[in-house]
């Protein structure tokens, strides 16, 4: 099966956090699309989640990764766009939920509150867990 598509954004305060999860999907030969930011100068945060929502849209990536400080902001602003699914995790637990019952498309973390390792683990996580479908499939539906 080929690898999935991603693209990865973030914030200023995410800047360094998605440069290290970018340096790990590529050493396992993920293709990754990256938004920015390009730098820690400072950003707002909607206007990342957008251009991350478009690259989905429009069939550049499959999934999606978000990063801002605390990942609220972030997932808030990309769960506004419709198709999106984002899931704000802190442990692999919320992120295999995230798509086993919800389906979600974006993954979301925050890094001022989450360790990078722990971050790698939920990105493998959501990464390699299907879709359940049944009744979760209904409940998604209701959400457009
Ligand atoms: O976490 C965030 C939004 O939920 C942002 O990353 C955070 O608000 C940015 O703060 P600052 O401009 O002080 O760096």
């Amino acid at each position: 099966m080929s690898k999935q598509k991603l693209v990865i954004a973030s914030d200023h305060a995410g800047f360094d956090f998605k440069a290290s999860l970018k340096d790990s999907l590529a050493g396992q030969g993920y293709e990754v699309i990256d938004l920015g930011a390009h730098s820690t100068e400072s950003v707002d945060y909607p206007d990342i989640a957008a251009a991350l929502a478009g690259a989905i849209r429009d069939g550049s990536a499959d999934r999606g990764i978000l990063i801002c400080g605390t990942g609220i902001g972030i997932s808030i602003a990309a769960n506004r766009h419709a198709g999106i699914r984002a899931a704000l995790c802190h442990d692999t637990t919320g992120a295999r939920l995230s798509r086993q019952h919800n389906d979600a498309n974006v993954l979301v973390m925050g890094a001022r509150v989450t360790g990078i390792e722990v971050a790698k683990d939920c990105v493998a996580t959501f990464l390699a867990t299907p879709f359940e479908g049944g009744r979760h499939s209904r409940r998604v539906d209701k959400m457009g």
